[in-house]
């Protein structure tokens, strides 16, 4: 017989959740993959119906979105906006994407990641795959610590991404296009500011 003991785990979030809490509020528009309806829906309400969702079930860890604190991200040669419901040293929850559409490299990353698509696809390969993988509203797309992609969200698309593992790691990759292309000052400030308070504030509160 082996037992395994499980250590604490820094974790507040349960990835299975976060997409089933996803898929769910994405369903209750009628904006699931299956109904086969959703490029008809409106991004804005469904960005806004999902983040309430996440809200609803997370208050304590989940901001509730408001529309001062997005940031524009750039990274691995994409650009997009994202909102960040949850910063902390071990994970991260925001939703991120892009009205008009981007495509880039993943980066190589030192936190598991899973990414549901709430409007819009989502395309990705890894090198040697011929053919895309493409992901639609309620699919998530997992990219295991470590691995690397090309993706791209052809047109307007818009995903909830949860981070797990050692978030300080990913920022560099982040945060480096600011240096080496955009020199967007301000949106960096913003962007650091926001990870910093959210990071400050849970660490203070014993949440890594
Ligand atoms: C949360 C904070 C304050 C900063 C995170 C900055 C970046 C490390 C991320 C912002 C958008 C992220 C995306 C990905 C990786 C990490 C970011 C660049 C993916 C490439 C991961 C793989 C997915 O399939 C697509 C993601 C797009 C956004």
């Amino acid at each position: 017989i082996v037992t395994v003991v499980q250590g604490p785990s820094a974790y507040v979030f349960d990835n299975k959740e976060v997409t089933a809490i996803v898929r769910d509020a994405l369903e209750a528009q009628g904006a699931l993959k299956t109904q086969r309806k959703y490029q008809t829906k409106n991004a804005t309400d469904i960005v806004i119906s999902v983040s309430k969702a996440l809200h609803e079930r997370y208050p304590e860890y989940v901001r509730e979105l408001n529309f001062d604190e997005w940031v524009f991200n750039n990274a691995g040669g994409a650009m997009g906006a994202m909102f960040v419901f949850h910063a902390s040293i071990s994970e991260y929850l925001i939703v991120f994407g892009s009205a008009v559409g981007t495509e880039g490299h993943s980066g190589r990353h030192t936190a598991n990641d899973y990414f549901t698509i709430i409007y819009g696809e989502e395309w990705a390969y890894s090198a040697g795959e011929i053919e895309p993988r493409i992901y639609a509203p309620g699919d998530m797309n997992f990219l295991p610590r470590g691995e690397v992609i090309h993706y791209s969200m052809p047109t307007t698309g818009w995903a909830i991404e949860l981070a797990q593992g050692y978030i300080p790691g990913m920022l560099p990759f982040g945060f480096m296009d600011v240096i080496t292309s955009t020199m967007d000052i301000t949106n960096f400030a913003k962007t650091v500011y926001i990870s910093a308070r959210d990071m400050t504030y849970y660490a203070l509160h014993g949440k890594f």
